[in-house]
């Protein structure tokens, strides 16, 4: 099949979606001879109008997995913003440490039914915004390379192609199922739906670094150490304050973030479909 550009298309608050699929897309330019573009709807402000692709693009396209599923503030932008045109897709789903559970298969629907041919998908495992002790550092430089290497054997499949396939088979339910349940260290449902950032008065220097960056538009310019909308938990605003200044102290939080601790600290494996 004749390809004439790559996409990497994501939403990424703390940037391993980023990097994962701008790698991985990259790399397919790289070995089709075709351009690349990026499309990034993480802020609001990106997340206007629809996007169109073309029979002739790949594109590639992820999100974080949130709760076993398309992060759910994101879904219905997913489902109506995006028009396939007959374009071929890789969804990926980039994962925690713990599961990416049913987040791939939705990505998987969402872009067949809204006239994308998938022809290759993965899970990949990064770093867990919630802590640092979740697959510490990932992607790390194997990872990149695996990743790669897999926009290659991409791009190969691709060109080779003289019909298009079926959609790609991940590992899911389908229909897609409930969102995970995130558990406390007590094994109870962890509530923390409400729970939004506080910020450090002593620390916060008021610079507004966490207003740009929040994807819900959530943080007012004018009054940064508040958070006067929804919050969806990404901790954008934590990684991205030069001061430390934003912590989370939900104690239904705290508990869920202890509780993955205490039991997804191996090493989760990649997984990839093709
Ligand atoms: C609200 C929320 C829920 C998450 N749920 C899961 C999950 O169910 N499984 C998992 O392995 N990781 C989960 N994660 C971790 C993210 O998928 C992971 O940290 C990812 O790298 C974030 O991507 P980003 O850097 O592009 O923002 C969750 C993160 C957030 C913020």
């Amino acid at each position: 099949m004749k390809i004439t550009k790559v996409w990497a298309v994501y939403f990424s608050p703390t940037g391993n979606t980023k990097k994962v699929i701008t790698t991985m897309a990259k790399k397919a330019a790289e070995v089709l001879s075709v351009p690349m573009e990026t499309f990034d709807f993480t802020l609001p402000e990106n997340r206007e109008g629809v996007t169109s692709f073309e029979s002739e693009d790949l594109v590639f396209f992820s999100t974080p997995v949130y709760a076993g599923r398309i992060p759910n503030k994101m879904l219905p932008y997913v489902q109506s913003a995006f028009e396939g045109n007959g374009a071929f897709a890789v969804p990926v789903s980039v994962f925690g440490n713990r599961n990416f559970d049913n987040g791939l298969i939705e990505l998987r629907n969402e872009l067949e039914l809204h006239g994308f041919h998938t022809i290759a998908a993965a899970g990949i495992p990064t770093e867990h915004v919630f802590s640092n002790k979740l697959a510490t550092g990932r992607p790390d430089a194997d990872d990149l390379a695996k990743i790669a290497e897999f926009g290659e054997k991409v791009a190969k499949k691709v060109a080779d192609m003289t019909e298009i396939p079926a959609k790609i088979e991940v590992r899911g339910d389908d229909p897609v199922t409930a969102y995970y349940t995130p558990l406390g260290t007590d094994g109870k449902p962890a509530v923390f739906l409400k729970a939004k950032p506080k910020t450090d008065p002593e620390k916060c220097t008021k610079c507004g670094i966490c207003a740009t960056v929040c994807p819900m538009g959530s943080i007012p310019k004018d009054a940064p150490d508040t958070c006067t909308g929804i919050c969806i938990k990404c901790h954008a605003c934590i990684k991205a304050c030069p001061a430390g200044a934003k912590y989370f102290d939900d104690e239904a939080f705290l508990s869920h973030v202890e509780m993955l601790k205490q039991n997804y600290q191996r090493r989760a494996e990649a997984e990839w479909f093709i």
